[in-house]
């Protein structure tokens, strides 16, 4: 059952209050990643969910950093290729870049223009959905490249930061985490 399989993953999550700032609450999702059997959970649960959602899938496009623990493993199970978006400095060649806000933080992105070509079928894959500006920063890359963006699947959600309703392309999430601001959040 997928519920059990939730549940099993849900359980090796750990909560950190105050990290990386005060009134954050950082979900660290390493633990399933520590455990081969988590991992594979992990794994078969995203393939079942992508593949009732979403049709012929070219690319699968992970965010850094947490998008390529499970991006590349997820991208050969569906048969698609992987791309990523990273962090400054960091990628040669002629590149699309852009620059957000997210949760606790701003950052900026890039992706190499010849990295997607113009209409192929790009799914986005990161572990954490927030605010949403990180995905929509990613959203907007891949639009820049002329790709054509399928959607979004996440691990997780913050559901009292209302960020899927930012973004440029159905999004869905394996479980919820927060649903209320947590206390001392400027969100709250
Ligand atoms: O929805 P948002 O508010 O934009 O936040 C979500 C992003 O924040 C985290 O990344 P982060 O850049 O902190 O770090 P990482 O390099 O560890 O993935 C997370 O992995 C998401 O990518
Ligand atoms: N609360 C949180 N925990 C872990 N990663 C995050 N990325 C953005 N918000 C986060």
């Amino acid at each position: 059952m997928s519920t059990d399989r939730i549940q099993f993953l849900r359980s090796k999550l750990a909560q950190y209050p105050d990290f990386p700032k005060k009134g954050i609450l950082f979900e660290d999702i390493m633990p399933i990643f520590s455990d081969p059997k988590s991992f594979g959970i992990l794994i078969d649960l995203l393939v079942e969910l992508i593949q009732k959602e979403f049709k012929e899938i070219d690319v699968v496009v992970g965010l850094e950093a947490r998008g390529f623990l499970f991006g590349p493993t997820l991208a050969l199970r569906l048969n698609a290729g992987f791309v990523p978006v990273r962090k400054p400095n960091k990628l040669p060649g002629d590149l699309a870049t852009i620059t957000f806000k997210k949760e606790y933080d701003e950052d900026a992105f890039a992706m190499q223009k010849s990295s997607i070509k113009p209409g192929q079928r790009v799914l986005i894959v990161d572990d954490i959905l927030a605010t949403g500006g990180t995905a929509l920063a990613a959203d907007e890359l891949i639009l820049q490249l002329n790709g054509s963006l399928l959607g979004h699947v996440f691990l997780m959600e913050l559901g009292f930061l209302e960020g899927r309703k930012r973004l440029k392309a159905p999004t869905f999430t394996l479980f919820s985490g927060q649903s209320e601001a947590p206390k001392g959040s400027e969100f709250a």
